[in-house]
């Protein structure tokens, strides 16, 4: 029986696909093997010894603690793409929320008073206020071209927008993804020169926080519309404020409200809601709960933030061994030779790395000895061990 800890309302979508004579499932376990979580802030947590597996249902991994998941050799899993369709609903809701000041237009008509006449006559004579925008032939900014950015710069394409993107890394599927027509930027610099309306779609990093700080600001384009739907770390929210009410930017929309932004007339923060429809919350419960009971049956890693990619099919009905290690030589020799002293044969293996971390999957004719396992435990550069029956 795995033990699964969720945190967070995790879709009981995603939470069906654990079998209950296999999974024990509830937030309230205490040696879990594994984590389901969205937003929870892992970092303070204490780990558990038990811990083999930790699946975000969602897209951001900066609430977890994923170098000292990597050095315990605990992959962590997340769910690419799975509420990018959201979020693109969210930022385009957000553009036309800033292009059209729906939010001060509509403050402004629950203040009228009087009966229908006397109403509509405020609101004729102070409609002008309120005079937006229309998006054609404007210039839009998309910083990140991930699933999210590639999504928005698309839309934005068939709204009848400019689109020019920034994204260093961005990876053969995005670019095959997006919209001809997008042009390509070659530094955030760049972006905020060229468009009226900017949107955020990077990972907050030790690289992208305070990306969007007062000197970027100061060279953005007269009246920038700002929209931040990735993580609150990525805006000076003070240089936003000083933007605004020095008359340089027009508009700031985020899913990150903070005591800076709170009341700002030209600011609209709201409650982190840019996954959170029916859809993307089974999405990405479905996809993180397949990622970890595969892993946790099988050993197979798909999606992982820290590890390789590695599906292996199962030969043979004797044991397979999971080896997480350092990436330096000769672990595969010693994995391989623990096996050959315990005259067992491997059957199949598969070997992989990526940065500082190999994980090999291992299929031997036969059952492991358990003092095999725990010299292998015991061995320098060894990060974790599993044998699944
Ligand atoms: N508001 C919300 O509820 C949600 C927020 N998010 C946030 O949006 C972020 C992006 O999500 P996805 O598009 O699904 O992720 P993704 O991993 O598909 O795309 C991120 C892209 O950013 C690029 N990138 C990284 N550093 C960069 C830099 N310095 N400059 C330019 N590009 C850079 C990467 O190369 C990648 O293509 C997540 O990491 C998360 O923080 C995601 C989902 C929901
Ligand atoms: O997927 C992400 O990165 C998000 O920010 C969504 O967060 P949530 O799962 O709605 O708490």
């Amino acid at each position: 029986m795995f033990k699964v800890l969720t945190f967070n309302n995790i879709s009981a979508r995603g939470l069906d696909r654990l079998p209950r004579e296999r999974f024990e499932v509830s937030s309230e376990i205490q040696q879990p093997d594994a984590v389901l979580l969205r937003s929870a802030k892992l970092h303070d947590w204490a780990v558990p010894e038990t811990l083999k597996a930790v699946g975000r249902a969602g897209a951001g991994v900066n609430n977890i603690p994923v170098e000292a998941m990597s050095e315990r050799g605990i992959p962590v899993f997340n769910a690419p793409g799975a509420n990018a369709n959201a979020v693109k609903e969210l930022v385009l809701a957000a553009m036309f929320l800033a292009a059209r000041n729906i939010c001060p237009a509509w403050a402004f008509a629950q203040t009228l008073e009087g009966d229908d006449a006397a109403m509509n006559k405020q609101a004729e004579a102070e409609k002008k206020r309120f005079t937006g925008f229309e998006l054609p032939g404007r210039t839009l900014g998309v910083v990140g071209l991930g699933a999210i950015g590639v999504n928005v710069a698309n839309a934005a394409k068939a709204l009848g927008m400019n689109v020019i993107g920034y994204d260093p890394q961005i990876t053969v599927r995005s670019a095959w993804n997006l919209e001809a027509g997008v042009r390509r930027a070659h530094s955030v610099d760049e972006v905020m020169a060229a468009a009226d309306v900017v949107t955020l779609h990077v990972p907050e990093t030790d690289d992208t926080r305070g990306m969007i700080n007062g000197s970027r600001l100061a060279a953005a384009r007269e009246g920038l519309v700002l929209l931040n739907f990735a993580r609150a770390g990525i805006v000076d929210d003070n240089a936003v404020v000083a933007a605004l009410d020095a008359g340089r930017m027009r508009s700031y929309v985020c899913d990150f409200p903070s005591a800076a932004l709170k009341g700002h007339d030209a600011v609209v923060a709201l409650p982190h809601i840019g996954a959170s429809t029916n859809e993307a919350q089974e999405n990405c419960a479905i996809m993180a709960a397949d990622e970890v009971r595969d892993f946790l049956e099988t050993g197979n890693i798909m999606n992982s933030v820290n590890f390789p990619e590695l599906v292996l099919p199962r030969n043979g009905s004797g044991d397979r061994l999971t080896v997480a290690n350092a990436n330096v030589p000769n672990m595969l020799g010693q994995i391989s030779s623990a096996v050959a002293e315990a005259g067992l044969n491997i059957a199949d293996m598969y070997n992989k790395s990526r940065g500082d971390l190999a994980y090999s999957v291992v299929d031997i004719d036969g059952k492991l000895p358990g003092d095999v396992v725990e010299r292998l435990r015991q061995t320098e550069g060894v990060l974790a061990v599993r044998v699944i029956e």
